[in-house]
Protein backbone atom coordinates (compact mmCIF):
# COMPACT_ATOMS: atom_id res chain seq x y z
CA UNK A 1 0.00 0.00 0.00
CA UNK A 2 1.14 3.74 -0.50
CA UNK A 3 0.35 6.57 1.40
CA UNK A 4 1.73 10.12 2.02
CA UNK A 5 2.10 12.91 3.87
CA UNK A 6 3.06 16.36 3.45
CA UNK A 7 3.50 19.34 6.19
CA UNK A 8 4.90 22.96 5.62
CA UNK A 9 3.27 26.19 5.12
CA UNK A 10 3.98 28.86 2.42
CA UNK A 11 6.61 30.92 4.21
CA UNK A 12 7.67 28.55 6.38
CA UNK A 13 11.11 27.46 6.34
CA UNK A 14 11.01 24.00 4.03
CA UNK A 15 7.76 21.86 3.15
CA UNK A 16 8.11 17.79 3.89
CA UNK A 17 6.93 14.85 2.23
CA UNK A 18 6.72 11.44 3.65
CA UNK A 19 6.21 8.45 1.26
CA UNK A 20 5.23 4.44 2.20
CA UNK A 21 5.25 2.09 0.27
CA UNK A 22 7.72 2.66 -2.90
CA UNK A 23 9.16 -0.81 -3.81
CA UNK A 24 13.16 -1.24 -3.01
CA UNK A 25 15.60 -1.07 -5.50
CA UNK A 26 14.22 1.07 -7.92
CA UNK A 27 16.50 3.79 -9.70
CA UNK A 28 15.71 7.45 -8.45
CA UNK A 29 17.28 9.95 -10.69
CA UNK A 30 17.11 13.32 -9.01
CA UNK A 31 17.42 15.47 -12.27
CA UNK A 32 13.70 13.61 -13.20
CA UNK A 33 12.27 15.21 -9.86
CA UNK A 34 13.92 18.32 -9.98
CA UNK A 35 12.91 18.52 -13.73
CA UNK A 36 8.90 18.30 -12.27
CA UNK A 37 9.19 20.57 -9.64
CA UNK A 38 10.62 23.27 -11.82
CA UNK A 39 7.82 22.65 -14.53
CA UNK A 40 5.62 23.21 -11.47
CA UNK A 41 6.44 26.57 -11.38
CA UNK A 42 6.16 27.87 -15.09
CA UNK A 43 3.64 29.65 -16.38
CA UNK A 44 2.75 33.34 -18.00
CA UNK A 45 1.05 34.84 -15.20
CA UNK A 46 2.60 33.69 -11.78
CA UNK A 47 3.56 36.12 -9.13
CA UNK A 48 7.13 37.62 -8.18
CA UNK A 49 7.13 34.43 -6.08
CA UNK A 50 8.08 32.11 -8.82
CA UNK A 51 11.14 33.69 -9.34
CA UNK A 52 12.36 33.64 -5.84
CA UNK A 53 11.79 30.36 -5.51
CA UNK A 54 13.92 27.49 -6.97
CA UNK A 55 12.36 24.37 -5.93
CA UNK A 56 14.64 21.57 -5.54
CA UNK A 57 14.27 17.93 -3.33
CA UNK A 58 16.72 17.19 -0.40
CA UNK A 59 15.89 13.51 0.41
CA UNK A 60 16.49 12.85 3.93
CA UNK A 61 15.69 8.74 3.81
CA UNK A 62 14.28 5.99 2.12
CA UNK A 63 16.83 5.98 -0.86
CA UNK A 64 20.54 5.21 -0.80
CA UNK A 65 22.66 5.62 -3.55
CA UNK A 66 20.42 6.30 -5.62
CA UNK A 67 18.08 3.47 -5.53
CA UNK A 68 15.00 3.24 -3.03
CA UNK A 69 15.54 1.00 0.01
CA UNK A 70 11.74 0.23 0.64
CA UNK A 71 11.77 2.39 3.89
CA UNK A 72 9.41 5.35 3.96
CA UNK A 73 10.97 8.04 1.61
CA UNK A 74 11.18 11.61 3.21
CA UNK A 75 12.36 14.44 1.79
CA UNK A 76 12.55 18.41 1.97
CA UNK A 77 12.16 21.68 -0.63
CA UNK A 78 13.19 24.80 0.79
CA UNK A 79 10.90 28.00 1.07
CA UNK A 80 13.04 30.65 -0.04
CA UNK A 81 10.28 32.97 0.54
CA UNK A 82 10.67 31.90 4.46
CA UNK A 83 11.04 35.27 6.81
CA UNK A 84 8.94 37.36 4.69
CA UNK A 85 7.36 40.48 6.60
CA UNK A 86 3.62 38.76 6.74
CA UNK A 87 1.50 41.03 8.14
CA UNK A 88 -2.00 40.52 9.77
CA UNK A 89 -4.93 39.51 7.53
CA UNK A 90 -8.84 39.78 8.83
CA UNK A 91 -10.54 40.73 5.71
CA UNK A 92 -10.98 37.45 4.11
CA UNK A 93 -10.64 37.12 0.39
CA UNK A 94 -13.42 35.64 -1.29
CA UNK A 95 -12.78 32.30 -2.56
CA UNK A 96 -10.07 31.35 -0.92
CA UNK A 97 -10.15 29.81 3.11
CA UNK A 98 -9.48 32.88 4.72
CA UNK A 99 -12.81 32.92 6.30
CA UNK A 100 -14.32 29.66 6.90
CA UNK A 101 -10.62 28.94 7.76
CA UNK A 102 -10.66 31.64 10.38
CA UNK A 103 -14.05 30.48 12.00
CA UNK A 104 -12.77 26.73 12.06
CA UNK A 105 -9.93 26.74 13.67
CA UNK A 106 -10.47 30.23 15.97
CA UNK A 107 -7.89 31.79 14.13
CA UNK A 108 -10.11 35.21 13.95
CA UNK A 109 -7.76 37.88 15.20
CA UNK A 110 -5.57 36.71 12.03
CA UNK A 111 -6.12 34.50 9.05
CA UNK A 112 -2.39 34.29 8.30
CA UNK A 113 -2.28 30.98 10.04
CA UNK A 114 -5.01 29.49 7.70
CA UNK A 115 -3.76 30.66 4.88
CA UNK A 116 0.09 29.44 5.24
CA UNK A 117 -1.90 26.14 4.69
CA UNK A 118 -4.12 26.25 2.68
CA UNK A 119 -1.73 27.89 -0.24
CA UNK A 120 -0.76 25.87 -3.18
CA UNK A 121 2.65 25.98 -1.88
CA UNK A 122 2.04 22.61 -0.55
CA UNK A 123 1.83 21.43 -4.12
CA UNK A 124 5.32 21.15 -4.82
CA UNK A 125 5.38 18.55 -2.06
CA UNK A 126 2.83 16.53 -3.73
CA UNK A 127 5.05 17.09 -6.86
CA UNK A 128 7.68 15.72 -5.00
CA UNK A 129 6.19 12.87 -4.20
CA UNK A 130 4.06 12.20 -7.36
CA UNK A 131 7.62 12.30 -9.40
CA UNK A 132 8.43 9.41 -7.31
CA UNK A 133 5.19 7.78 -8.48
CA UNK A 134 5.53 8.53 -11.61
CA UNK A 135 9.10 7.05 -11.36
CA UNK A 136 7.88 3.42 -10.64
CA UNK A 137 5.12 3.83 -13.36
CA UNK A 138 7.75 4.49 -16.10
CA UNK A 139 8.75 1.10 -14.77
CA UNK A 140 5.84 -0.75 -16.01
CA UNK A 141 6.06 1.83 -19.21
CA UNK A 142 3.26 3.81 -17.76
CA UNK A 143 3.50 7.40 -18.60
CA UNK A 144 0.77 10.64 -18.30
CA UNK A 145 1.05 13.83 -20.01
CA UNK A 146 -1.20 17.19 -19.77
CA UNK A 147 -1.54 20.18 -21.82
CA UNK A 148 -3.76 23.27 -20.96
CA UNK A 149 -7.03 23.52 -23.26
CA UNK A 150 -8.10 26.62 -22.69
CA UNK A 151 -7.29 29.88 -20.18
CA UNK A 152 -10.36 32.79 -19.64
CA UNK A 153 -12.52 30.88 -22.75
CA UNK A 154 -10.05 31.09 -25.64
CA UNK A 155 -9.18 27.19 -26.85
CA UNK A 156 -5.26 27.02 -26.25
CA UNK A 157 -4.95 23.51 -27.24
CA UNK A 158 -7.17 20.50 -28.50
CA UNK A 159 -8.57 18.06 -26.61
CA UNK A 160 -7.48 14.21 -27.81
CA UNK A 161 -10.21 12.76 -25.33
CA UNK A 162 -11.77 10.78 -28.82
CA UNK A 163 -8.80 9.10 -29.71
CA UNK A 164 -6.47 12.37 -30.57
CA UNK A 165 -3.21 12.88 -31.27
CA UNK A 166 -1.12 12.77 -28.40
CA UNK A 167 2.40 13.33 -29.99
CA UNK A 168 1.58 17.07 -29.31
CA UNK A 169 0.73 17.16 -25.69
CA UNK A 170 3.93 14.61 -25.26
CA UNK A 171 6.30 17.97 -25.78
CA UNK A 172 3.61 20.45 -24.68
CA UNK A 173 5.76 23.40 -22.94
CA UNK A 174 4.07 24.41 -20.08
CA UNK A 175 6.12 27.61 -19.83
CA UNK A 176 3.53 29.40 -21.13
CA UNK A 177 0.39 27.14 -22.44
CA UNK A 178 0.49 24.57 -24.87
CA UNK A 179 -1.67 26.43 -27.75
CA UNK A 180 -3.37 25.62 -31.61
CA UNK A 181 -1.55 28.31 -32.79
CA UNK A 182 0.42 31.56 -32.51
CA UNK A 183 -3.03 33.87 -32.80
CA UNK A 184 -4.38 32.08 -30.00
CA UNK A 185 -0.96 32.33 -28.18
CA UNK A 186 -1.11 36.14 -28.35
CA UNK A 187 -4.70 36.50 -27.73
CA UNK A 188 -4.18 34.49 -24.29
CA UNK A 189 -1.03 36.59 -23.43
CA UNK A 190 -3.03 39.60 -24.07
CA UNK A 191 -5.78 38.54 -21.92
CA UNK A 192 -3.49 37.39 -19.11
CA UNK A 193 -1.69 41.15 -19.54
CA UNK A 194 -4.76 42.90 -19.82
CA UNK A 195 -6.79 40.72 -16.42
CA UNK A 196 -3.67 42.04 -14.56
CA UNK A 197 -3.62 45.40 -15.62
CA UNK A 198 -7.35 45.32 -14.34
CA UNK A 199 -6.15 43.34 -11.08
CA UNK A 200 -8.56 40.83 -12.10
CA UNK A 201 -7.47 37.15 -12.39
CA UNK A 202 -8.19 34.12 -14.40
CA UNK A 203 -8.96 30.28 -14.78
CA UNK A 204 -9.10 27.37 -17.24
CA UNK A 205 -9.07 23.87 -18.29
CA UNK A 206 -6.64 21.18 -18.52
CA UNK A 207 -6.75 18.05 -19.48
CA UNK A 208 -4.37 14.91 -18.60
CA UNK A 209 -3.66 11.39 -20.38
CA UNK A 210 -2.72 8.56 -18.43
CA UNK A 211 -1.57 5.84 -21.73
CA UNK A 212 -0.29 2.44 -21.54
CA UNK A 213 -2.46 1.35 -18.48
CA UNK A 214 -3.73 -1.91 -17.56
CA UNK A 215 -6.96 -3.13 -17.36
CA UNK A 216 -8.23 -3.98 -14.06
CA UNK A 217 -6.93 -0.96 -11.63
CA UNK A 218 -9.63 0.14 -9.23
CA UNK A 219 -12.40 -2.09 -8.07
CA UNK A 220 -16.73 -1.65 -8.62
CA UNK A 221 -17.04 -3.81 -5.34
CA UNK A 222 -17.36 -1.08 -2.94
CA UNK A 223 -17.67 2.96 -3.85
CA UNK A 224 -14.04 4.02 -2.28
CA UNK A 225 -12.47 1.38 -4.98
CA UNK A 226 -14.12 2.82 -7.83
CA UNK A 227 -10.93 4.32 -9.45
CA UNK A 228 -12.99 7.20 -11.28
CA UNK A 229 -13.70 7.81 -7.84
CA UNK A 230 -10.47 8.04 -6.51
CA UNK A 231 -9.42 10.18 -10.01
CA UNK A 232 -11.60 12.82 -9.14
CA UNK A 233 -10.74 13.16 -5.50
CA UNK A 234 -7.39 13.59 -6.01
CA UNK A 235 -8.17 16.43 -8.52
CA UNK A 236 -10.75 18.11 -6.54
CA UNK A 237 -8.11 18.50 -3.80
CA UNK A 238 -5.64 20.82 -5.87
CA UNK A 239 -6.43 23.66 -4.80
CA UNK A 240 -8.51 25.71 -7.17
CA UNK A 241 -9.79 22.79 -9.54
CA UNK A 242 -14.10 23.21 -9.39
CA UNK A 243 -14.47 20.49 -12.15
CA UNK A 244 -12.97 17.01 -12.80
CA UNK A 245 -14.36 14.92 -16.06
CA UNK A 246 -13.65 11.37 -17.14
CA UNK A 247 -13.26 11.31 -20.56
CA UNK A 248 -16.91 12.65 -22.58
CA UNK A 249 -18.08 12.74 -19.19
CA UNK A 250 -20.21 16.43 -19.71
CA UNK A 251 -21.02 15.11 -23.37
CA UNK A 252 -22.27 12.38 -22.25
CA UNK A 253 -25.62 13.50 -20.79
CA UNK A 254 -26.61 14.85 -23.43
CA UNK A 255 -25.69 12.15 -26.10
CA UNK A 256 -27.94 8.63 -26.76
CA UNK A 257 -25.81 5.12 -25.26
CA UNK A 258 -25.71 4.28 -28.76
CA UNK A 259 -23.51 7.97 -29.52
CA UNK A 260 -21.27 7.44 -26.26
CA UNK A 261 -20.54 3.74 -25.09
CA UNK A 262 -17.61 2.57 -27.04
CA UNK A 263 -17.84 -0.62 -29.07
CA UNK A 264 -16.05 -3.51 -28.29
CA UNK A 265 -13.79 -4.97 -30.83
CA UNK A 266 -11.12 -8.19 -30.81
CA UNK A 267 -7.81 -8.55 -32.82
CA UNK A 268 -5.32 -10.68 -30.76
CA UNK A 269 -6.94 -8.31 -27.76
CA UNK A 270 -9.72 -6.30 -26.71
CA UNK A 271 -9.90 -2.99 -27.73
CA UNK A 272 -12.23 0.04 -28.75
CA UNK A 273 -12.29 1.91 -31.96
CA UNK A 274 -13.27 5.75 -29.44
CA UNK A 275 -13.03 6.72 -25.75
CA UNK A 276 -15.48 8.26 -24.36
CA UNK A 277 -15.70 6.24 -21.05
CA UNK A 278 -12.24 8.15 -20.56
CA UNK A 279 -10.82 4.70 -19.95
CA UNK A 280 -12.54 3.75 -16.74
CA UNK A 281 -15.81 1.66 -16.89
CA UNK A 282 -17.59 0.39 -14.05
CA UNK A 283 -14.47 2.20 -11.54
CA UNK A 284 -12.25 -0.22 -13.10
CA UNK A 285 -9.39 0.61 -15.94
CA UNK A 286 -10.49 -0.95 -19.63
CA UNK A 287 -6.59 -0.74 -20.98
CA UNK A 288 -7.88 2.25 -23.00
CA UNK A 289 -5.86 5.67 -22.05
CA UNK A 290 -7.33 7.33 -19.14
CA UNK A 291 -8.35 10.99 -20.01
CA UNK A 292 -9.02 13.28 -17.52
CA UNK A 293 -10.56 17.26 -17.21
CA UNK A 294 -10.18 19.51 -14.92
CA UNK A 295 -11.21 23.35 -14.88
CA UNK A 296 -9.77 25.63 -11.98
CA UNK A 297 -11.62 28.80 -11.09
CA UNK A 298 -9.63 31.92 -11.27
CA UNK A 299 -7.59 32.92 -8.61
CA UNK A 300 -9.24 34.14 -5.71
CA UNK A 301 -6.48 36.72 -4.54
CA UNK A 302 -7.48 39.87 -7.18
CA UNK A 303 -5.26 43.05 -6.75
CA UNK A 304 -9.06 45.28 -7.55
CA UNK A 305 -10.56 43.74 -4.51
CA UNK A 306 -13.64 42.20 -3.94
CA UNK A 307 -16.08 43.05 -1.05
CA UNK A 308 -15.39 41.37 2.41
CA UNK A 309 -15.83 41.84 6.05
CA UNK A 310 -13.02 43.55 8.33
CA UNK A 311 -13.40 40.67 10.92
CA UNK A 312 -12.56 43.05 13.83
CA UNK A 313 -15.11 46.09 13.35
CA UNK A 314 -17.63 43.79 11.51
CA UNK A 315 -18.39 46.78 8.80
CA UNK A 316 -18.14 46.12 4.97
CA UNK A 317 -14.23 46.05 3.54
CA UNK A 318 -12.29 45.33 0.84
CA UNK A 319 -10.44 42.15 0.89
CA UNK A 320 -6.78 41.90 1.79
CA UNK A 321 -4.29 42.19 -1.53
CA UNK A 322 -1.56 40.08 -1.53
CA UNK A 323 0.96 39.56 -3.51
CA UNK A 324 -0.61 37.02 -6.13
CA UNK A 325 -0.58 35.17 -9.45
CA UNK A 326 -2.92 36.10 -11.97
CA UNK A 327 -3.82 32.99 -13.63
CA UNK A 328 -1.82 29.36 -12.35
CA UNK A 329 -3.71 26.64 -14.82
CA UNK A 330 -0.15 25.50 -16.64
CA UNK A 331 1.33 24.98 -12.65
CA UNK A 332 -2.31 22.86 -12.22
CA UNK A 333 -1.44 20.97 -15.02
CA UNK A 334 1.82 19.59 -13.58
CA UNK A 335 0.39 19.48 -10.03
CA UNK A 336 -2.40 17.29 -11.55
CA UNK A 337 -0.23 14.78 -13.60
CA UNK A 338 1.62 13.83 -10.69
CA UNK A 339 -1.40 13.28 -8.47
CA UNK A 340 -2.61 11.06 -10.97
CA UNK A 341 1.12 9.51 -10.84
CA UNK A 342 0.23 9.00 -7.42
CA UNK A 343 -3.19 7.36 -7.49
CA UNK A 344 -2.11 5.03 -10.43
CA UNK A 345 0.88 4.10 -8.86
CA UNK A 346 -1.38 3.08 -5.63
CA UNK A 347 -3.68 1.15 -7.92
CA UNK A 348 -0.51 -0.91 -9.40
CA UNK A 349 1.00 -1.20 -6.07
CA UNK A 350 -2.55 -2.81 -4.92
CA UNK A 351 -3.10 -4.73 -7.95
CA UNK A 352 0.25 -6.30 -8.77
CA UNK A 353 2.35 -5.65 -5.70
CA UNK A 354 6.04 -6.22 -4.59
CA UNK A 355 8.52 -5.26 -2.23
CA UNK A 356 11.11 -4.40 -4.68
CA UNK A 357 10.87 -3.55 -8.36
CA UNK A 358 12.41 -6.93 -9.42
CA UNK A 359 9.10 -8.25 -7.66
CA UNK A 360 6.55 -5.89 -9.22
CA UNK A 361 7.87 -6.08 -12.65
CA UNK A 362 7.58 -9.80 -12.23
CA UNK A 363 4.38 -9.78 -10.80
CA UNK A 364 3.18 -6.94 -13.35
CA UNK A 365 4.81 -9.12 -16.45
CA UNK A 366 2.98 -12.31 -15.31
CA UNK A 367 -0.43 -10.58 -14.79
CA UNK A 368 -1.34 -8.43 -18.15
C1 LIG B 1 -0.26 26.31 -8.44
C2 LIG B 1 -1.32 27.16 -7.80
C3 LIG B 1 -1.04 28.48 -7.50
C4 LIG B 1 -2.01 29.28 -6.90
N1 LIG B 1 -1.71 30.59 -6.64
C5 LIG B 1 -2.61 31.36 -6.01
C6 LIG B 1 -2.32 32.73 -5.69
O1 LIG B 1 -1.23 33.24 -6.00
N2 LIG B 1 -3.26 33.45 -5.06
C7 LIG B 1 -4.47 32.93 -4.71
O2 LIG B 1 -5.29 33.64 -4.15
N3 LIG B 1 -4.78 31.65 -5.02
C8 LIG B 1 -3.89 30.86 -5.64
N4 LIG B 1 -4.22 29.56 -5.94
C9 LIG B 1 -5.57 29.06 -5.64
C10 LIG B 1 -5.86 28.99 -4.16
O3 LIG B 1 -4.85 28.29 -3.46
C11 LIG B 1 -7.23 28.32 -3.93
O4 LIG B 1 -8.21 28.90 -4.73
C12 LIG B 1 -7.62 28.44 -2.44
O5 LIG B 1 -6.75 27.66 -1.64
C13 LIG B 1 -9.05 28.02 -2.16
O6 LIG B 1 -9.28 26.68 -2.49
P1 LIG B 1 -10.39 26.25 -3.57
O7 LIG B 1 -10.21 27.17 -4.74
O8 LIG B 1 -10.06 24.84 -3.92
O9 LIG B 1 -11.73 26.43 -2.94
C14 LIG B 1 -3.28 28.74 -6.57
C15 LIG B 1 -3.55 27.39 -6.88
C16 LIG B 1 -2.59 26.61 -7.50
C17 LIG B 1 -2.89 25.17 -7.81
C1 LIG C 1 4.16 29.72 -3.52
C2 LIG C 1 3.43 29.14 -4.44
O1 LIG C 1 2.18 29.52 -4.83
C3 LIG C 1 1.52 30.47 -4.03
C4 LIG C 1 0.11 30.00 -3.91
C5 LIG C 1 -0.72 31.02 -3.28
C6 LIG C 1 -2.06 30.60 -2.81
O2 LIG C 1 -2.73 31.42 -2.15
O3 LIG C 1 -2.47 29.48 -3.10
C7 LIG C 1 -0.29 32.33 -3.15
C8 LIG C 1 1.02 32.81 -3.65
O4 LIG C 1 1.99 32.83 -2.62
P1 LIG C 1 2.57 34.19 -2.02
O5 LIG C 1 1.53 34.65 -1.07
O6 LIG C 1 3.86 33.87 -1.31
O7 LIG C 1 2.79 35.11 -3.17
C9 LIG C 1 1.56 31.84 -4.69
O8 LIG C 1 2.86 32.22 -5.06
C10 LIG C 1 3.91 27.98 -5.22
O9 LIG C 1 3.15 27.53 -6.09
O10 LIG C 1 5.03 27.50 -4.96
Amino acid sequence: MIRFLTAGESHGKELVGILEGIPANMDIDLDFINNELKRRQKGYGRSERMSMEKDDMVILSGINKGKTTGNPISFKIKNRGYLEVLGKINRPRPGHGDLSGAIKYNQKDDVRNVLERASARETAARVGVGSICKVLLKNLDIEIYSHVIQIGGIESSKSIYNKGNIEDIKNADHSIIRVVDSIAEEKIIKKIRKTKEKGDTLGGTIELIGVNIPVGLGSYVSWDRRLDGKIGQSMMSIPGIKAVEIGNGLESGKSYGSEIHDEIFYEKNYFRKTNNAGGIEAGVSNGEDIIVRCTMKPIPTLKKPLKSIDMNTKKTSLAQVERSDVLAVPSASIVAENMLAYILAEEIMLKFGGDSIEELKKNYKLSI
